[in-house]
């Protein structure tokens, strides 16, 4: 990623040569260029008279950035690691003026210790950035052919947000800062840009590497820029089977296969335009949906003739999956707040011949479970989550997320498992799911609800999935990284009383 362009200055700063031409416009130096008059506050030695001064540069990142330079590019990685700035102080600004046209006043106590740490830390933690800075480049070119210096400037940016937890908006300000006068105005700007985007996923980012571990984390994260693979269900209450599909699959020569936990399911990888295209969606005979969500409908396990409420039903994904599964005895009532959205769930179950076994209601949960006497031995909160388990197919979500929404979603979270709870017939189950992979929308909520609901307990899902999706506590899990799907859970609760 990195490339050979400062070479030359490199083996100028490790030679101790004359200062050759360093590797800056004219312009911009001309722009920032202080005369010594400036450090009269004492700040500078006599032997940086003449030199050019920048006093808005943060020193400890100019010194970090040439430092992170002069390792990756001259090998002079342990003495620099150690070099406190004892005596160091001079030679420590002929590179940075070398490298970066300029020099900064002298670092005092805090800016050499905030340069061996950041030093450090982005040596340790480079791969870990690395990951971060790519993935929130525009595309894996724009990363790769990143100049050096701009690459450092970033990961000293990353470093100081993620890792130090630094004010971030003073972060982006000054990296940008350095960017502008290091390089041009244009890579001020993409520092700009990209620290930005950082800034609003770095909660994300930062919990995913508590819960996950570093290696983890960056594992999701590269699923998440993944191209998203999709799967199509084949739609039985139409007649129509996983051969027929595959047949057409092979009739559209879109690559695919068939699912190894699924008998309805396709996945697809590219060529659903084409799918698109041949009619079969809107014609109902098969739809998208990914076999993380199939397996939270196994979970459910729907059986011919049985009455199951599905407490937050629309779109419909998992209510159509239900129905379909019906084999047209029985109903599924599918309850949700959102009217538009519902209408939609309507005209697709008219769509796929299953609107004889779905009836919907239009209702906020916690009011229409106060009021309603219904029960029933299965019932399916498919609960509004942060989505965070679905990044790869909504990427606006990463930009739109914030952590104050956590909050609220584990509150309506909370509410509306003691409003489903309500609906479950004594012996019945309850079906808890969401489309996150965060452990407080998760397990967590879980938890919290046997606390307050002491008549309900832990059936483990071993009957209804595969295995290799069973958590250790019973919950289904569908961990991107693992299975390369979308990230899902649920728990399967039984009433005892
Ligand atoms: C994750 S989505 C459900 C997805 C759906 N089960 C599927 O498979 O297509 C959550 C749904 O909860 C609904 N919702 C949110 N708050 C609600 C409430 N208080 N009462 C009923 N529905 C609610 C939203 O309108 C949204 O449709």
């Amino acid at each position: 990623m990195a490339h050979l362009l400062p070479l030359r200055v490199f083996l100028s700063s490790q030679t101790q040569e004359t200062p050759s031409k360093p590797l800056k416009l004219s312009k911009r130096s001309n722009n920032h260029k202080t005369s010594i008059s400036t450090a009269k506050k004492g700040l500078l030695s006599p032997s940086h008279k003449m030199h050019k001064l920048n006093l808005e540069v943060s020193p400890h990142r100019a010194v970090s950035a040439v430092r992170l330079m002069r390792i990756e590019f001259g090998g002079a990685f342990a003495d620099l690691l150690n070099e406190k700035g004892k005596g160091s102080g001079d030679n420590e600004m002929g590179y940075v003026e070398r490298t970066l046209g300029f020099r900064t006043r002298d670092l005092d106590d805090r800016d050499l210790r905030l340069v061996t740490d950041i030093v450090g830390g982005t040596i340790r933690w480079r791969r870990y950035l690395d990951h971060l800075i790519g993935s929130l480049c525009h595309d894996e070119s724009m990363f790769r052919s990143m100049e050096p210096l701009l690459l450092q400037v970033l990961r000293i940016g990353f470093y100081e947000i993620v890792k130090l937890n630094m004010p971030p908006y003073a972060v982006v300000d000054e990296n940008v800062k350095l960017a502008k006068v290091a390089l041009r105005p244009g890579a001020g700007n993409m520092v700009n840009g990209i620290l930005r985007k950082l800034v609003l996923v770095k909660w994300m980012v930062r919990r995913w590497t508590k819960y996950l571990g570093q290696e983890e984390a960056i594992q999701l994260m590269m699923w998440n820029n993944s191209d998203p693979s999709f799967s199509l269900r084949a739609n039985a209450a139409k007649g129509i089977t996983r051969d027929d599909l595959v047949m057409q699959l092979n009739s559209l020569k879109v690559p695919h296969e068939v699912s190894l936990h699924l008998d309805d399911f396709v996945r697809v990888k590219i060529g659903l335009q084409n799918v698109i295209r041949a009619g079969w969606l809107k014609e109902g005979l098969c739809s998208v949906q990914d076999e993380s969500a199939g397996l939270v409908v196994s979970v459910v396990d729907p059986q011919p003739g049985e009455d199951i409420i599905d407490c937050c039903a629309a779109p419909g994904g998992k209510t159509l999956y239900m129905a379909s599964r019906l084999r047209g005895k029985g109903k599924v009532h599918a309850i949700d707040i959102n009217k538009g959205c519902l209408r939609i769930l309507k005209e697709t179950a008219k769509l796929q011949k299953v609107d004889g076994v779905v009836d919907t209601i239009h209702a906020d949960l916690r009011t229409f479970a106060e009021n309603s006497p219904m029960k029933s031995g299965k019932v399916l909160l498919d609960a509004p989550c942060s989505g965070l388990g679905v990044l790869s197919k909504r990427a606006d979500l990463r930009w739109n997320r914030r952590l104050e929404d956590m909050k609220q979603l584990k509150n309506l979270q909370d509410e509306l498992l003691d409003a489903a709870s309500t609906f479950v017939s004594s012996g019945g189950v309850l079906i808890y799911s969401t489309c996150s992979i965060d452990p407080e929308e998760n397990e967590d909520r879980v938890e919290a609800f046997l606390v307050r609901h002491p008549e309900f307990r832990i059936d483990p899902v071993n009957r209804y999935v595969p295995s290799d999706f069973v958590t250790k506590q019973g919950f289904y899990f569908s961990d991107p990284v693992k299975h390369s799907l979308d990230g899902a859970f649920a728990a399967h609760l039984v009433r005892t009383l």
